[in-house]
């Protein structure tokens, strides 16, 4: 069966997608037997670009490349729902901005692909943090499919880690480094940066929020907590009530000196227990050089799971990235279409 692909949000991950998909389109039918066709792209600023039988792909790219919009091609017209429906869309890659207190506008993408019986991927952790039941509810009752193994670390498949490769252990708590960019200016900052260049550099390279406050203010991280806590404890926690201090305060003397006594300063996020309950957190700590953690530079994001089974259980990959974001919503489209 062919995959008719909507994406919604076509910046730095969206943009990602369609150039793996267009790299590895024989490789993808060959080892995996997904074939696909991309049949609507829709993104605020560049416009809206739709073919039922399948956009070219190379043109579509040119263009974006070179003009960072849709430029010559014929543009479509009309609200997300009619176009998902005239596209004959099968599958929806949602990575529009994350907003953390409405989910908007990636919820509404989801619910009118959802409802529709249209398999949904998403790197987009409004939705899933604001209304996961209901998402989840839709996913049942309409036949399709949710994933959205970028919403924590990147395409590195903790989420999948989670459901899957672990089932069976019951978690007895997590801590790690769940946001790229805050960890990337840390290292600079670290390496003699300043932490202004460090943002506008981590900002250039795609790692950022749109609005980078959610991750230097420890937002980001705090709602990975919260999606981590619904998926392993089924608990719902708002991101207010995650204890979140952000980077905004570390100074490069802090981090010098941090170092001169055998540690480095890190933004650790994590999920506790103790006889008053679970205890959801997101801080910058003073970890010994000799610790893994200190160890994970620039992007990198890691995460030491511990289970009553397995003991501890430590993932260590990308946490952002346009193409390591792109591959999140591709390894979900292929589980999906199997
Ligand atoms: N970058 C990363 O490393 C990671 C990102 N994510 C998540 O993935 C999502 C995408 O990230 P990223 O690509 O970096 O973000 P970008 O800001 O680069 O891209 C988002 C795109 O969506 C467009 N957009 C905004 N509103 C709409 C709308 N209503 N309909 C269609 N398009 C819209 C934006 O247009 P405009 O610019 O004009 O607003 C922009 O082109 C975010 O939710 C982010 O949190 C998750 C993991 C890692
Ligand atoms: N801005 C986020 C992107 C991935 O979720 C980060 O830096 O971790």
């Amino acid at each position: 069966m062919i995959n008719n692909i909507a994406l919604a949000g076509c910046g730095n991950v969206g943009t990602a997608l369609l150039e793996i998909l267009h790299e590895k389109k024989a490789e993808l039918k060959e080892r995996y037997g997904f074939e696909y066709q991309v049949v609507l792209v829709s993104d605020l600023m560049k416009g809206i670009v739709m073919d039922p039988n399948g956009l070219d792909l190379g043109k579509l790219l040119d263009e974006i490349h070179g003009k960072r919009s849709f430029g010559a091609l014929a543009q479509a017209a009309g609200h997300f729902e009619e176009l998902l429906d005239r596209s004959g869309a099968t599958v929806l890659a949602e990575c529009t901005p994350t907003n953390l207190k409405t989910g908007e506008p990636g919820l509404a993408h989801l619910k009118a692909a959802l409802s529709r019986g249209i398999n949904v991927t998403t790197t987009n952790k409004g939705p899933i943090a604001v209304a996961f039941d209901e998402l989840c509810r839709l996913e049942k009752d309409c036949g399709a499919k949710l994933c959205y193994e970028g919403v924590v670390m990147s395409g590195t498949p903790l989420i999948d880690m989670m459901k899957n490769g672990i089932a069976g252990c019951t978690v007895l708590g997590l801590e790690g480094i769940l946001n790229g960019t805050t960890n990337f200016i840390l290292t600079k900052m670290g390496e003699g940066s300043t932490y202004a260049d460090a943002l506008a550099e981590a900002t250039a390279l795609g790692y950022a929020e749109a609005d980078p406050s959610g991750d230097v203010e420890g937002w980001d991280a705090a709602v990975k907590v919260v999606i981590l806590a619904k998926i392993l404890f089924g608990k719902d926690v708002a991101v207010k009530d995650v204890t979140r201090i952000g980077i905004t305060q570390v100074t490069p003397q802090q981090i010098a000196e941090a170092r001169r006594s055998g540690f480095t300063i890190k933004l650790v996020a994590g999920i506790r227990f103790d006889s008053f309950g679970m205890h959801p957190y997101v801080m910058p700590k003073e970890i010994a050089l000799t610790h893994p953690l200190a160890a994970i530079g620039g992007a990198t994001n890691a995460i030491t799971v511990n289970t009553d089974n397995l003991g501890e259980i430590t993932l260590v990959g990308p946490g952002a990235g346009r193409r390591e974001t792109g591959q999140a919503l591709l390894s979900d489209m292929i589980r999906m279409s199997r």
